[in-house]
């Protein structure tokens, strides 16, 4: 492929005005649907023709300032607290809706608008409530505001955090209630107590530079962080055991992902130092609410003090929300003036821009590139992302991700194989599953740049036929831990490889144990003691929890030795499924990874 065609990729296609229409959009968006890796790539070149302005519907409130910008090139219909019945009728006469996280944006509604629909602006971070998967499949853009409300939501949750230590809210309430009880509230000082952040990212780097301010000794937890970052202010990463057993507050920032969901539970709370105070204002679903209650009534947390539920807003009669040491704000982490103006501004341009049908740094489902320059690329681009997933999952912990390396094994000539697509999509795949950032093509280097990750590309030419643009794509991430330790490479990196075979992107390589399983649904990688009857034991344990294998290799350095078995699965096993499997005495370990 040559270089000139991908230079396209990063260009912004051309607005053609056509003058035989009084306007007229083009937007050229192929999406490659990495859930369904096989699907046949879909050129979607959408045409509008419009005899009109595009209609934007605002579902939730939204800066002046932004409204202004979307009212010069649009028809603005700000429809606050809709049903989802009513969302769906009007979403049938909108090009663009713009949320915030109190809208539900379901697959009903990108059936409902008929093809019509064509961005979705989240005026946030988080976009857990906007089905992406049905975005992209109706060939809707998906565009966020990731930056504009950091210091707000870290700001608040400094004031959750000093407010919850002096007990305001309450006693706020008691003194509105007539009372005047100066000893009930009798709270704790910050300085010199030792504050946990769970998830050193933007919002949480801000509250350590804060908390520090305040006298208290600050460690965090984010095994993807890079230590010297964190070391740069005066933060030391610790595992996730110490961050519980030695914090007297615990903040969380980390995004929900399936790795994250009720992190905090009765078996984790119990690990905690009695008396624990807890932050959040990260998502609720990263707290098992019930069991924060029961930690509560027993006295191992102290005191609570939430901005975010799993449910929003949360039943009045909650017995968390009704429990007296408590403190409850109705999701305020983003609600200040300056940050809605900034969000406001920032989704608006980024929604103006999508309609243009410019590539946008913040879309989430990016339209990655024009369908005739992916044809050849397609499977190696769905392998690039995968192996970057499987990687950064096998992290453990160490001095975080910050050195990423890649191979690419060809025998094309190097001037007609361009990776900047590959690197894109294993920057995407490194940093997608631990952050609440979406890479696309667009803004690939510099959310890695952001978050001080470094990669190298490395290429080996190969003899042979040059009629695949690659054999093989190996992926090594440097100064880990693992939680497979198989993994690890002779040079103790993480070491993962793959290739594609008859269009399919295939997981060929461990560490030093070649495998051979499709990257299709999800991955069990055991290494076990190389002996009969192991592939129908385990194959029997998972038929027996209904769950479906689509692949199974062993892959051995010498025979009767050791062994790495690599299943694909179609359905994520159950925790006591996966239990199960660890305890084959055969088995020495293993580790289970979506891809
Ligand atoms: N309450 C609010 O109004 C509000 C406002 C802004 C952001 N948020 C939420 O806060 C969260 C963080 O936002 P952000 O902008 O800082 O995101 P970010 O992506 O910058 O930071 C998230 C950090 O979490 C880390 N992480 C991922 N998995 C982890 C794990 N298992 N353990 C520890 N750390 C882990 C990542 O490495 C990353 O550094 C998001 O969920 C976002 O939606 C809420
Ligand atoms: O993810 C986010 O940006 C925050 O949760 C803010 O959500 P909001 O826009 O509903 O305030």
């Amino acid at each position: 492929m040559a270089a000139s065609s991908i230079s396209s990729l990063l260009s912004t296609p051309n607005l053609k005005k056509n003058p035989s229409l009084s306007w007229k959009v083009s937007m050229p968006s192929a999406f490659t649907s990495f859930p369904q890796q096989t699907r046949k790539l879909e050129k979607m070149f959408v045409v509008m023709a419009m005899d009109a302005k595009p209609t934007v519907l605002v579902a939730e409130k939204l800066g002046a300032a932004g409204l202004d910008l979307l009212k010069e090139f649009a028809n603005v219909d700000c429809s606050y607290n809709l049903t989802q019945e009513e969302l769906c009728t009007k979403i049938s006469l909108c090009d663009a809706l713009i949320v915030r996280s109190g809208t539900k944006v379901s697959r009903e509604v990108f059936e409902s608008s008929g093809g019509r629909l064509k961005v979705v602006g989240r005026a946030g971070v988080g976009i857990d409530n906007v089905d992406l998967s049905a975005a992209t499949e109706h060939g809707c853009l998906v565009v966020n505001a990731p930056t504009a409300n950091t210091v707000a939501a870290a700001e608040h949750g400094i004031a959750l955090l000093t407010s919850m230590a002096r007990n305001v809210a309450q006693a706020d309430a008691s003194v509105k209630a007539g009372k005047w009880l100066r000893n009930k509230y009798v709270g704790v000082s910050l300085v010199g107590k030792t504050l946990a952040v769970m998830g050193f990212g933007k919002v949480g780097s801000e509250v350590a530079r804060r908390a520090k301010g305040l006298g208290m000794h600050v460690i965090a937890h984010d095994p993807y962080a890079p230590a010297d970052r964190a070391r740069a202010v005066g933060v030391e990463l610790v595992s996730f055991d110490e961050a519980l057993a030695t914090a007297d507050f615990i903040s969380l920032h980390m995004p929900l992902t399936p790795a994250t969901s009720k992190v905090l539970n009765d078996e984790t709370f119990a690990k905690m130092k009695k008396g624990v105070r807890i932050i959040n204002v990260a998502r609720g679903g990263v707290i098992d609410e019930e069991a924060l209650v029961r930690a509560l009534n027993a006295g191992i947390v102290a005191q609570a003090a939430l901005d975010v539920f799993t449910v929003e807003p949360p039943s009045k009669d909650s017995p968390l929300i009704q429990h007296e040491n408590v403190t409850a704000t109705p999701h305020l982490g983003a609600s200040t003036m300056e940050a809605q103006e900034g969000v406001a501004i920032e989704i608006a341009e980024a929604v103006v821009g999508a309609l243009k049908g410019e590539l946008a740094a913040t879309a989430v489902n990016a339209p990655m590139v024009p369908a005739e320059v992916l044809s050849e690329l397609a499977p190696y681009v769905v392998l690039a992302e995968k192996l970057g997933r499987l990687a950064v999952q096998l992290v453990a912990g160490g001095s975080g991700v910050k050195s990423v390396k890649v191979t690419y094994a060809s025998a094309r000539a190097p001037d007609d194989l361009d990776t900047r697509l590959l690197r894109a999509m294993i920057i995407k795949g490194v940093i997608e599953p631990i952050s609440s950032v979406f890479v696309n093509l667009v803004n690939a280097d510099f959310t890695a740049k952001q978050r001080g990750l470094r990669i190298a590309e490395e290429r080996i030419l190969l003899d042979g036929s040059p009629e695949n643009p690659l054999e093989y794509i190996q992926v090594q991430i440097a100064n880990v831990e693992s939680k497979f330790a198989s993994a690890m490479s002779d040079s103790g990196e993480i070491k993962v490889e793959g290739m594609v075979k008859d269009g399919i992107p295939h997981f060929t390589k461990v560490g030093s144990f070649e495998v051979d399983v499709s990257m299709e649904g999800s991955l069990i990688l055991c290494r076990q003691v190389d002996q009969p009857g192991m592939i129908g034991t385990v194959g029997s344990i998972l038929g027996d929890s209904n769950v479906n294998v689509s692949f199974m290799s062993v892959g051995r350095v010498a025979p009767r030795k050791h062994a790495v078995m690599a299943i694909g699965v179609d359905d994520q096993p159950s925790k006591e499924t996966l239990k199960k499997i660890g305890d084959i005495p055969a088995i020495e370990e293993f580790v289970y990874l979506k891809l």
